[in-house]
């Protein structure tokens, strides 16, 4: 295994695995695994990216910081000559989160200093400049984001937002500096690293300007960022003669489908909204959740009667429904019921047959994956940029898409289930 991934979420994971297998033209990507969480077991002898989800955007920072430090062992032993931690486009973590402590600590397991943190991904919206984050044309915490119902984001300027997780200083690749070449980046991380700059936030506006990094930290140990940081890495191995690269193939699996819905994002709300004009979809009523009026057998109960129609279940609401239901019940408390609502209807759909399953939202599909028993996933073709389709290593043969709130085009759900069947326009 040459390049290793420390991934904070499931959908954040098959993103950034995604980015690999799929590398860019001429040279392609890498073998891409996804592993659900550290694997007990070493990895399979042709693998070349491996990528370990964890479900740590939103636990305290102290276990975080254990469970991406047991990862790093893991892909070190794998032989991994460089590792990239993955977090969200958005950056999502509160103040009191996880990409900061997480990303010092592994800079000091490895020993090194100036290491990139960059989340742009230009593909999905997201740019960095200037050291602030945007969203399409909008800042960061004017994006929709600072409703998020986890980690809800009120600052764009990142340099700002990680040192109020106690990172110490902050140093900053601007653009001009980045536009100066490759030289000259390297150089200014250098710096940055005699500074003592344990994280350096790096500007990108455009996938040249993640080429140009993944160039500049070519022989980089640890690079932190969202997928698009990824981007030329495999390119990097490949022309190196470490790689042969090439394009991922999976089979398609056929078979009863489900959609479950958690994410409250703005995208997955109007993905729903598309969904609901040609598809049945079941509304969860979170009150009646939380009075525990409505369980899993009623999500199970609807999927079942609508066999082979697509359908979808939802508790997604408006930020107002959102703050509401939260305000009533704390927020922990509905998300892990919620979680859970949605981990166990999967687990009895699964076990009755279900063999295609697309679940949006990172913290939904990390409980519902985790309920699955599923240990690794093959990377399948790109059904919208993000996403992929998953196909499980073992077993009877799972077919996934696991969607990060904000991605997707409007009529992703459908579109999704005929990709994991290999029926659909984008099928490789
Ligand atoms: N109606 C609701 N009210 C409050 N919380 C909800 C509601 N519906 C879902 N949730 C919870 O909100 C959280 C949504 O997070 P999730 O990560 O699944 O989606 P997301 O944040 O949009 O996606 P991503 O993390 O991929 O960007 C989940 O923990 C879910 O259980
Ligand atoms: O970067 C993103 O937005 C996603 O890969 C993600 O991590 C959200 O789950």
């Amino acid at each position: 295994m040459l390049l290793g991934v420390i991934a904070d979420d499931f959908t954040g994971a098959s993103d950034i695995a995604n980015t690999i297998a799929k590398g860019i033209a001429p040279e392609g990507g890498l073998r891409t695994v996804q592993y659900l969480g550290v694997p007990a077991a070493p990895a399979a002898a042709d693998v070349e990216a491996g990528v370990i989800s964890l479900k740590s955007r939103s636990i305290p920072a102290a276990e975080a910081v254990a469970q991406s430090l047991a990862a790093l062992d893991w892909l070190l032993a794998q032989g991994c000559r460089q590792i990239v931690f993955k977090y969200c486009s958005t950056f999502d973590s509160t103040p009191e989160g996880n990409i900061g402590p997480v990303g010092v600590a592994l800079a000091r397991r490895l020993d090194v200093r100036g290491v990139i943190a960059c989340p742009a991904f230009p593909d999905a919206g997201r740019s960095v400049y200037m050291g602030h984050l945007f969203v399409g044309n909008r800042l960061l915490n004017e994006s929709g984001m600072e409703h998020h119902p986890l980690n809800p984001m009120t600052d764009p300027d990142l340099r700002r937002w990680l040192a109020r997780q106690g990172t110490g200083p902050v140093g900053l690749i601007d653009w001009p500096t980045l536009q100066r070449g490759t030289v000259a980046t390297r150089a200014a991380l250098d710096a940055a690293a005699a500074r003592g700059e344990q994280l350096v936030i790096a500007d990108a506006i455009r996938n040249d300007d993640l080429l140009a990094l993944a160039e500049a930290c070519a022989d980089a140990r640890l690079l932190t960022g969202g997928s698009g940081i990824a981007l030329g890495l495999p390119r990097n191995f490949i022309r190196r003669g470490a790689a042969h690269g090439g394009t991922p193939d999976v089979r398609g699996i056929g078979g009863p489908e489900a959609i479950l819905v958690g994410s409250c994002s703005r995208a997955t709300r109007a993905q729903i909204e598309r969904h609901r004009a040609s598809h049945p979809v079941f509304a969860i009523d979170v009150d009646q959740v939380m009075e525990g009026r409505l369980t899993a057998q009623d999500i199970v109960a609807f999927i079942r009667a609508n066999r082979d129609t697509a359908p979808l279940a939802y508790s997604s609401s408006d930020p107002d429904q959102v703050a509401a239901l939260q305000k009533k019940y704390g927020r922990e408390t509905v998300a892990h019921t919620l979680d859970a609502l949605f981990a166990s209807a999967a687990k009895e759909l699964f076990e009755s047959g279900t063999r295609r399953i697309v679940v949006g939202g990172g913290e939904t599909s990390g409980a519902v994956v985790s309920a699955l028993g599923i240990t690794s996933f093959r990377i399948g073709p790109e059904i919208d940029p993000g996403v992929p389709v998953l196909v499980s290593e073992a077993g009877a043969g799972l077919g996934m898409a696991l969607k990060s709130g904000n991605f997707g085009a409007e009529d992703f759900f459908a579109k999704a289930l005929d990709a994991i069947s290999g029926t659909g326009a984008d099928a490789r």
